[in-house]
């Protein structure tokens, strides 16, 4: 299928494509910041500030911890990190599972840019580094579910993006090759892992990458709306 990005100078051919969540499909900073907190709370550590979070935000929940400990632990805290782990973990899952999704909101243009591919008979597949078991949840609450014939997280292949293994995998579940499936996605990791991929990307202007600016990350299109993907 010839998909029209806008500036480029030729359509794209794709057969699939996935979809990155945190920061593409949904606003989580929200979620995030709400579970982090409460899980420092438990810890009787002090709270952190949403766009401190927001720089964390993209490599999984164990870097997202250790990124948050560190922070509020400082230099002189650095080796308390490695000993809190598994404990921060624990209250972090615990309170994700109860807040996940009531402190966050579905961009504008998702739905209408999903509903546009998967009416191009696109075969679709979310990709996160959030973990599976907060991702399907999410997922249904938004009534996102029902665009994706497979669902992948950040724990469903031994390593996460930007490494390339999640995008071949996830192409190889959608019979796609790598070169007709398209990764959307808000931040350098996801353009990182669909460059080594062999994978077109474009990226969401809106989204978390890193603290740093979108638009000097390569890509075939930046977008501001998936909607724009609708044309
Ligand atoms: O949980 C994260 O680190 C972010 O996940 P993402 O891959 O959906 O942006
Ligand atoms: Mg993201």
């Amino acid at each position: 299928m010839q998909l029209n990005l806008p500036a480029a100078r030729q359509p794209l051919e794709i057969d699939a494509v996935m979809v990155d969540l945190d920061g593409t499909m949904v606003n989580t900073l929200g979620d995030f910041a709400e579970a982090l907190n409460r899980m420092l709370a438990d810890l009787q550590l002090p709270a952190i500030a949403p766009q401190t979070i927001e720089q964390m935000v993209g490599k999984g929940s164990e870097h997202l911890i250790r990124s948050v400990l560190g922070h509020v632990l400082g230099d002189a805290g650095a080796s308390r990190v490695d000993e809190l782990y598994t404990r921060a973990w624990q209250r972090y899952e615990h309170h994700y599972l109860q807040i996940n999704g009531q402190f966050a909101d579905v961009y504008p243009g998702v739905r209408e840019g999903l509903q546009a591919l998967r009416a191009r008979g696109l075969r679709m597949a979310c990709l996160t580094n959030k973990p599976l078991s907060f991702a399907r949840p999410l997922l249904a609450s938004k009534g996102l579910d029902g665009f994706f014939d497979q669902v992948f997280g950040g724990d469903s292949f031994e390593r996460k993006k930007p490494d390339p293994m999640p995008l071949l995998k996830t192409c190889a579940a959608l019979a796609s090759q790598p070169a007709r499936t398209l990764m959307v996605g808000d931040s350098s990791n996801d353009a990182q892992a669909a460059e080594a991929a062999g994978c077109p990307v474009v990226l969401m202007t809106y989204g978390y990458n890193h603290g740093q600016p979108i638009a000097a990350v390569a890509a075939a299109a930046h977008l501001d709306s998936l909607e724009q993907l609708a044309v």
